[in-house]
């Protein structure tokens, strides 16, 4: 329990102390923790830099304080003449210049407190501003830990309420004070001057209230840490829960969150009523100490009056300015009170402006301006900050440029976390990621995150226009630009249909717009970034089907070309990658095309029929116990549960006439799209009868998945893998297939959605599947040419020999691949391509 619980209970201010309290005061389970306690005067030490701007205005809102109380001064002093030469005399002829002074007086007051308030208020608001700016910047620049570790609610509370308590300890605290200090110089020396017996047994006082002081202060600020605490807790609930209503309603639980949000302010009323019984109990004290301190002058004062040596206007003015005095030496009680009130404030900014970035800019670092996209992963190990557990281990893989590689795995492998650590939000604990051959920690994060562009799960977009939202991927970008992203990414229409288009407000996160209208938009966002890598984080989880569906030809349009890290539950969008690995428990278990893990990799094909219950596994190349990698095992029993492995099934060749690809071919509409003045291809028309996209035969798809794909990956930009090649040689050519990439398609300077493509190699073909391919259809020489034609001078590079062996890092640890099929059998170790 804290120490102002401790407090509280001590004063009886605790009454409805309970468990919501016990947590409240600090306990294990506060939803807020109380920052790390300071002395006032190292944080005063700390913020005193932070008024360097303002130091001029401050000398002058000094000097006004101090001619203030040398007025007031004056003001008590004619009084004195008022009484003792013009009442006592009855001599009314320096009356009107008594009156003419009082008016001067006064009138020069107001304008010197006209002008100390507006200045005062102007510093103190700049310094907040300054101060708030600062801590906002600075909590952009903390790394993704630091959020998922904190309330959203506390830290806003910080930002808007927090900031603001430290202007009164830096700047009115200061003022103040030495207001304070030029009215007790100024009083004392008129009371020493009228009668120093006097002044000396007027002091007598004055150490009770500083001790006085000192006693509550402390107490007061306990009360005031637990305060701002509170105050955090009632911002994080009211976020958390207004954040969530829609889970809020549906779930009924209103009476559970109002009890909530009640109990925190409940412990804030506490906090707040423990403060105001200490500040309360502080004045009638102080006034105590001062009735006593003046009943004890003005006992000695008649005693002097009788001995003659006071007069009457001066015991009068006297104690005028004893009363003037205590003033302030009171007011510095409470003063010193509400700096330590406001220092509990203080403290929750520096426990923000003291937590450092996890990631580290570096201080020399290597320029990177467009990457070709070669990303790899070395030895990659990873846990998150304050545990134990390791996420990730021994991620070992080269991603060659331009190639697509999707990460699957159950839920809780760590793929998320793989795009974290691309994107810098972490950095490995150990091994390295290298973005063409430079270690991630070695670019600045601007560079870094300008190559590299992620399409989040949750799809974040910002409350404002449409063409707001697709700007912040590029910002100086042109309308033209905005629109021609928005048409690739297939968001033109939806968004030409709004009641002002693009200039239509889309509401905070989006409520506007449905969620594959928000995944499209984000997809433009994308597009109109276009980096070189592209990080896509299930692209399509929460959408229905025919959502998806709409997103998935803009997604490929969007991957086209670039070096994409696809990570999905959803087989559906990744089994056209170049590879797949297969991720198990923070270690990848296998790695391979579709067809190379369907039916191999007991995870991955676990995994497809859950995703497809009408579909089998794979049965060509189970793995069966004692089966080396490599080699096309004898297949289980054909009656094995389909949920565990191994798992056997008629022939996929012959059978798989809906196989997920091809299904994918069917649902997507061959639409052409128009953008940036010419036409993007539309996928392959599948066909109705055999469900076979329109130019390739049933052969060609049965096992193999290369036909929508290239729809996707358009402009011939598609490899050469060993595996085309391989059916290349070992197919007569067959008739051209209509052309789906128009031959004039090329980059543009400005904005290009179908960006330059990177010549691209590739992890060769494992030489058992090259021998199984069922691929007989390779590219005609027609389309060939057309695509090559594309981009002219930049022809698609076929995997050179040296490109297919890819060796590792050269310390030893890694290998590349062998050629064995890289399927490890069910508990083996992984192989991971470049690891052992
Ligand atoms: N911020 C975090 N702090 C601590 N542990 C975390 C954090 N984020 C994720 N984890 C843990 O790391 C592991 C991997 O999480 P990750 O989000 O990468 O999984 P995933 O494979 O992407 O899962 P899913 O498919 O469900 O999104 C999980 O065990 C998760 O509990």
């Amino acid at each position: 329990m804290s120490a102002v619980s401790a407090d509280a209970i001590s004063a009886g201010t605790a009454p409805e102390t309970g468990p919501a309290d016990d947590a409240g005061a600090g306990g294990g389970t506060s939803l807020v923790e109380q920052a790390p306690r300071l002395k006032v005067r190292s944080i005063f030490r700390r913020f005193w830099p932070e008024t360097r701007p303002f130091r001029g205005r401050m000398v002058l809102s000094l000097l006004l304080s101090a001619i203030g109380p040398a007025l007031a001064t004056v003001s008590v002093w004619l009084f004195k003449i008022l009484v003792d030469d013009v009442l006592t005399p009855h001599d009314y002829r320096l009356f009107p210049a008594v009156a003419a002074a009082y008016l001067g007086i006064t009138l020069l007051e107001g304008l010197l407190n006209f002008t100390d308030q507006y200045m005062s208020v102007w510093v103190g608001e700049r310094f907040v501003l300054n101060l708030r700016v600062r801590l906002f910047a600075h909590i952009q620049r903390l790394s993704l830990g630091y959020f998922e570790r904190n309330q959203l609610g506390d830290i806003l509370s910080r930002l808007t309420g927090d900031v603001g308590a430290i202007e009164s300890l830096v700047l009115t605290g200061v003022n103040v004070a030495l207001s304070y200090t030029f009215q007790i110089a100024f009083f004392t020396a008129a009371m020493f001057y009228l009668n120093w017996q006097l002044a000396l047994a007027a002091f007598v006082a004055a150490p009770g209230f500083l001790l006085l002081a000192r006693g509550f202060s402390r107490r007061i600020k306990d009360a005031s840490r637990e305060r701002r605490r509170r105050s955090g807790s009632i911002t994080a609930v009211a976020e958390e829960s207004l954040g969530n209503v829609a889970l809020v309603q549906a779930y009924d639980r209103e009476e559970h969150e109002v009890d909530r949000f009640q109990e925190e302010n409940l412990g804030s009323f506490r906090a707040q009523m423990t403060a105001t019984r200490l500040e309360a109990l502080f004045s009638p004290f102080s006034s105590l100490l001062e009735t006593i301190g003046v009943l004890l002058v003005v006992g000695i004062a008649v005693w002097e009056l009788a001995n003659n040596r006071i007069t009457l206007g001066g015991l009068l003015v006297f104690v005028a300015y004893l009363t003037q005095l205590y003033g302030p030496i009171s007011g510095f009680g409470n003063l010193w009170n509400s700096l330590y009130s406001a220092s509990a404030s203080a403290e929750r900014i520096i426990e923000v402006l003291d937590e450092e970035p996890g990631v580290v800019e570096p201080e020399d670092p290597r320029p990177l301006t467009r990457a070709s996209g070669e990303v790899r992963f070395e030895d990659v190990e990873f846990s998150y900050p304050g545990t134990d557990k390791a996420v990730l281990r021994g991620i070992s893989y080269k991603v060659p440029p331009g190639a697509k590689v999707a990460i699957v795995g159950a839920s809780g492998a760590g793929k998320t976390t793989l795009t974290k650590l691309m994107l810098r939000f972490y950095d490995p604990a150990n091994g390295r990621i290298t973005l063409d051959g430079r270690d991630l920690r070695d670019l600045s994060l601007s560079d870094l995150r300008r190559n590299v562009t992620a399409v989040l799960q949750e799809t974040l977009v910002f409350d404002g226009t449409v063409a707001d939202n697709i700007r912040y991927g590029k910002a100086d970008a042109t309308d033209q630009e905005i629109t021609a992203a928005a048409v690739a990414a297939d968001a033109h229409g939806f968004i030409s249909a709004l009641p002002d288009g693009y200039d239509t407000r889309i509401g905070q996160r989006g409520r506007m717009l449905s969620g594959g209208q928000r995944q499209r938009l984000a997809i433009a966002r994308a597009m109109i970034r276009n980096s070189p890598v592209l990080l896509l984080d299930e692209p399509t989880t929460g959408l229905d089907a025919e959502s998806t569906q709409r997103v998935l030809e803009p997604m490929r349009r969007l991957m086209s070309g670039r070096t994409t890290i696809v990570i999905s539950h959803n087989l559906l969008t990744v089994t056209d990658a170049d590879q797949i690995l297969f991720l198990d428990g923070g270690v990848i278990t296998g790695m391979g095309t579709h067809q190379q893990l369907l039916g191999r990799h007991p995870g991955y094909t676990r995994l497809y029929q859950l995703h497809h219950p009408d579909q089998p596994g794979r049965p060509e190349a189970p793995i069966a116990a004692g089966a080396s990698p490599g080699r096309a095992p004898v297949g289980p029993p054909a009656n094995a549960p389909t949920t565990s492995f191994p798992v056997a099934r008629p022939r996929w060749a012959a059978a798989d006439s809906t196989s997920a690809t091809t299904r994918f071919a069917r649902i997507l509409p061959g639409r052409p799209v128009k953008a940036l003045g010419r036409d993007y291809p539309p996928p392959a028309a599948p066909s109705r009868t055999s469900g076979t996209p329109a130019g390739r035969d049933a052969t060609a798809t049965t096992g193999r998945l290369p036909v929508v794909p290239s729809a996707g990956w358009s402009n011939g930009a598609r490899p050469t893998t060993g595996r085309h090649r391989a059916a290349a040689e070992n197919t007569p050519p067959r008739p051209a297939p209509a052309p789906r990439v128009r031959a004039d398609h090329r980059p543009q300077s400005t904005f290009d959605p179908l960006p330059t493509p990177q010549p691209r190699t590739l992890p060769p073909q494992p030489a058992v599947l090259r021998s199984q391919t069922e691929y007989r259809q390779p590219p005609a020489p027609a389309q060939r040419d057309r695509s090559d034609a594309s981009y002219p001078g930049r022809p698609v590079t076929p995997p050179s020999p040296r490109h297919r062996h890819e060796p590792g890092p050269t310390n030893g640890q890694h290998r590349g691949h062998t050629g064995e099929t890289p399927v490890p059998r069910h508990g083996e170790v992984a192989h991971t391509g470049l690891r052992r």
